[in-house]
């Protein structure tokens, strides 16, 4: 059976469209939302956004021959903005927090929790994602790791600590996980290769290797490696990468 053959038939479960999710991001400014959201569509860290810009992009992802098909809503809150805009439109959430910014962690505990009460208000069951961001500046940290692994047990969260200046992995892995759960609650059916045994090729791409078991909860591997990020400014002109 051809590589196109496969992917056809990997294909026609899902009507021969896609299949589609939605994940917001949202935390409190400074945090690192942009970061990780152009790290996770480009695999590069870029130092500086306009703070005041929301977008939402996409990423075509390839998991072991299926097309899916991520959207990303880079969220910004102001005093003023509805939140009912990323609530009602996704299927994940990521919350956000900087592991060096103690008010920070506080917002992301608001965050979540009102996320969690629009979901059991709306009777939706969505995977939520609480995030300690920027492990990299471990010298500047302010809130431990089992701070924010306790706050995710008390929240009924998943929890990972990332950074969006090292490795790609980091990323890679919270998103895995959102898309994996999303998958079953939204198509009913696990994310899975279409099983062909002895045509199976390695999976080789971050999305298959970090793909988990539905528990138990836990952070991702902590690494202590410190690099200088590029110093370089961009605007979020960054959307045309997509
Ligand atoms: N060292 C380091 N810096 C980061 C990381 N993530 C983001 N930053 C930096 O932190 C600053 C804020 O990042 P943003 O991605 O703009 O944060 P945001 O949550 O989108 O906040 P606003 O843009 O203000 O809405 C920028 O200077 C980023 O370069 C990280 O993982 N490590």
């Amino acid at each position: 059976m051809t590589m196109n053959t496969r992917r056809g038939l990997a294909q026609q479960r899902f009507n021969g469209s896609p299949p589609e999710y939605n994940i917001a991001i949202v935390g409190a400014l400074g945090v690192g939302k942009s970061a990780l959201t152009v790290k996770y569509i480009t695999k590069r860290f870029i130092m500086e956004y306009d703070p005041d810009l929301e977008g939402t992009y996409t990423k075509h992802e390839d998991w072991d021959n299926l097309d899916l098909v991520v959207h990303l809503m880079d969220t910004c809150d102001k005093e003023d903005s509805d939140p009912a805009r990323y609530l009602k439109w996704a299927d994940a959430f990521v919350t956000v927090y900087s592991i060096t910014n103690r008010q920070s962690f506080e917002t992301a505990r608001e965050y979540v929790e009102n996320i969690t009460q629009f979901l059991k208000q709306n009777s939706r069951d969505c995977p939520v994602a609480l995030v300690g961001n920027k492990i990299d500046l471990e010298r500047y940290r302010q809130v431990s790791k089992a701070e924010g692994s306790a706050l995710s047990v008390e929240l009924e969260c998943l929890f990972y600590e990332t950074t969006a200046a090292e490795e790609y992995d980091y990323v890679a892995t919270v998103f895995s996980r959102l898309i994996t759960e999303v998958h079953a609650e939204k198509y009913g059916v696990p994310l899975q290769p279409l099983f062909i045994a002895e045509e199976r090729a390695t999976p080789r791409d971050p999305l298959h290797v970090r793909q988990r078991p539905k528990s138990p909860k836990g952070p991702a591997t902590e690494k202590k490696d410190e690099k200088n990020p590029q110093k370089k400014n961009f605007s979020k002109l960054f959307k045309i990468f997509n």
